[in-house]
């Protein structure tokens, strides 16, 4: 078995090598193993927009995100487990992170409020009423079959005062522990705590603190990628890493472009998450070797080139942009398809390249030789 398919029945972290902050390894859990750094596709309701499971699969990726916003909404959790989990409905019998609804329900729903008990929002879908305490969120999280389950938190959007941030990761230091007891013992999965804190290194510190006293089996630093800076970002996850302990790993929720990537696992993230890959594809977007190429333009309307020729990937080493190009203008199908298929293989081939060159001690020559490949495209 390659040490990407070892399943465990238990859940743990291995480091294999470090490179300065950054770190590869390896998650074992009962489904599989996940090799870190690594990228999560979105799966939002059960599956990776326009692409089969085998697809996800076969590009590189060991891990795909669930939302449990969406889920609990349609098909509900209890028909989940009725029809054998997600892992069997959506056909990926690979690891599978949830998260616990509460940044969605902010982002998604109507009416909705938070007090101690949890949150109570209107569904985005019929206009319904529902209630998620932290206790339902990790009950609906183990009736998906989830392998990594994140803890329920209040996320801010920065800028925000103070006083809310305080009141925000008090609230989510609170649910963390109430999470933590209703997740109880499963050996091959893991809860995971959310850092919060805002833009407040003093705050993001105590909250970390907090957090690795509960002593979960990996943490996750939230309230970023809200709308801060980038510079902002790169500094709440250098106030918090420190704090983390280095044996358990961090992810970095939302995260993101494929310079935000290089610049977290340099500081020490291990696992990320974001819609970028998948929605960009969606809407024309390229994203490759050479940076960041929009399909809708003009200028590719007589381009028989491939993407990118020395890919492995079909979608970016069979099509012409001139093919891509028209099917993006004309809204076809395939367009999301090919374009999300090239996302994704660009995204795990970054991460694979990542992997490798901390192991070789040159992350920073790899990121460095990354970026110039961007620049001198969009030159
Ligand atoms: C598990 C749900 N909780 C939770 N999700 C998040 C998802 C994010 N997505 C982004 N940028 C796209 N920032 C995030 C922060 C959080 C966060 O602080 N908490």
């Amino acid at each position: 078995m390659s040490d990407r398919d070892l399943a465990s029945d238990r859940f743990g972290f291995t480091l294999h090598a470090r490179d300065g902050s950054a770190r590869t390894g390896a998650i074992a859990t009962m489904r599989g193993t996940i090799r870190t750094p690594a990228f999560m596709p979105v799966g939002t309701a059960a599956t990776v927009k326009a692409m089969y499971p085998e697809q996800v699969r076969d590009l590189g990726a060991d891990v795909v995100l669930g939302n449990t916003y969406h889920l609990m909404l349609r098909p509900g959790p209890e028909r989940m487990a009725r029809l054998g989990g997600l892992h069997h409905f959506m056909r990926w019998p690979h690891p599978i992170l949830t998260d616990s609804g509460g940044f969605q329900v902010m982002s998604l729903s109507a009416l909705r409020k938070i007090d101690e008990a949890g949150v109570t929002f209107r569904s985005h879908v019929d206009g319904s009423t529902h209630h998620m305490s932290p206790e339902r969120s990790i009950e609906i999280q183990g009736l998906l079959g989830s392998d990594i389950q994140m803890q329920l938190d209040e996320c801010v959007r920065l800028p925000a005062d103070e006083t809310a941030i305080v009141k925000a990761m008090h609230l989510s230091l609170r649910w963390a522990e109430r999470c933590r007891a209703a997740f109880g013992e499963q050996p091959g999965r893991a809860m995971f705590g959310i850092v919060q804190g805002g833009d407040v290194p003093a705050l993001r510190v105590e909250s970390a603190k907090a957090l690795v006293g509960l002593g979960l089996r990996g943490y996750a630093i939230g309230g970023l990628a809200v709308g801060e800076p980038q510079a902002v970002m790169l500094a709440m996850i250098e106030t918090v890493a420190p704090h983390l302990p280095e044996d358990k790993p961090r992810y970095l929720m939302g995260v993101g472009t494929p310079d935000d990537i290089l610049r977290s696992v340099e500081r020490g993230i291990d696992m990320f998450d974001c819609v970028m890959p998948t929605r960009a594809g969606r809407h024309g977007l390229a994203y490759t070797r050479h940076g960041r190429i929009n399909l809708r333009n003009a200028r590719h309307g007589e381009d028989t080139r491939p993407l990118d020729e020395a890919s492995a990937c079909p979608a970016a080493r069979d099509y012409s942009r001139a093919y891509l190009h028209h099917l993006v203008r004309t809204d076809e199908i395939l367009g999301m398809m090919l374009l999300t298929w090239n996302n994704l293989s660009y995204y795990q081939d970054l991460m694979a390249g990542i992997r490798a060159a901390i192991a070789a001690g040159r992350f920073l020559d790899f990121a460095a030789e990354t970026r110039e490949a961007w620049a001198r495209a969009e030159a």
